[in-house]
């Protein structure tokens, strides 16, 4: 399999589902009571845009639903970003896919359903057996919601394979989710299904070609 770039998913593929579920999503639930009160302008402007007198209730039924909600995902890198700079989060990416990013010559793009600005957080505070390591300067370009729409709808990844400028056949694209390698393949990409500790059983994996480490890349 030859490619020229490769775009990664986070959760399951560079990092574990616990960390995302028993990590990021707790420090989040444990803010939020506190966020009708935050002084910060861009917490006030996306509380609004949830368009609810409950918005706390909202969104702890959007986090316990793990809704990929745009809104809901901004807000979270918002109030993360104060969990990663006092040193109580750090991310517990793979080693192999730390060693992958540090060492690999192909240009490596992120598409995560986590925020833009949650990605980069990630990525800023990789845990290792000193201090943080800054995986940034390694990561090309980094793709959301936002910027790109769904993970599971093809037409994303026509998006993205335009921004890097490269055919889609040209590029590998990693994930845990069956419904994102299929709308991945069916843009033109190359993909692998990525299998990690925790991850949960995946029904057609069969369809697709396996990644457990990424030293074979
Ligand atoms: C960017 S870290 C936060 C992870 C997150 O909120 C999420 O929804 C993970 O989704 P992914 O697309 O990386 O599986
Ligand atoms: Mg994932």
């Amino acid at each position: 399999m030859t490619f020229s770039a490769l775009v990664l998913d986070i959760e399951g593929t560079v990092c574990p589902i616990s960390f995302v579920k028993e990590t990021l999503f707790p420090y989040f639930l444990q803010k939020v009571d506190s966020l009708p009160r935050s002084e910060d302008t861009h917490i006030q402007s996306l509380l609004q845009q949830f368009k609810t007198d409950d918005v706390v209730d909202q969104i702890r039924s959007l986090v316990s639903r793990d809704v990929k909600d745009p809104i809901l995902k901004e807000l979270q890198g918002l109030v993360w970003q104060h969990g990663y700079a006092s040193g109580e989060i750090t991310a517990p990416v793979y080693a192999d896919a730390v060693d992958f990013i540090e060492k690999t010559d192909k240009p490596v793009y992120i598409y995560s359903s986590g925020s833009v600005k949650a990605q980069k957080l990630l990525f800023q505070y990789v845990k290792s057996q000193q201090e943080t390591i800054d995986l940034r300067p390694r990561i090309q370009n980094y793709y959301d919601i936002n910027t790109s729409g769904i993970k599971t709808d093809a037409e994303s990844y026509v998006r993205i394979a335009k921004d890097i400028g490269l055919p889609a056949g040209d590029i590998l694209f990693l994930s845990d989710n069956s419904l994102e390698l299929k709308a991945a393949q069916h843009a033109g990409f190359q993909v692998r299904l990525a299998i990690r500790p925790g991850n949960l059983p995946v029904d057609d994996q069969s369809r697709y070609s396996i990644i457990t480490d990424f030293s074979v890349l």
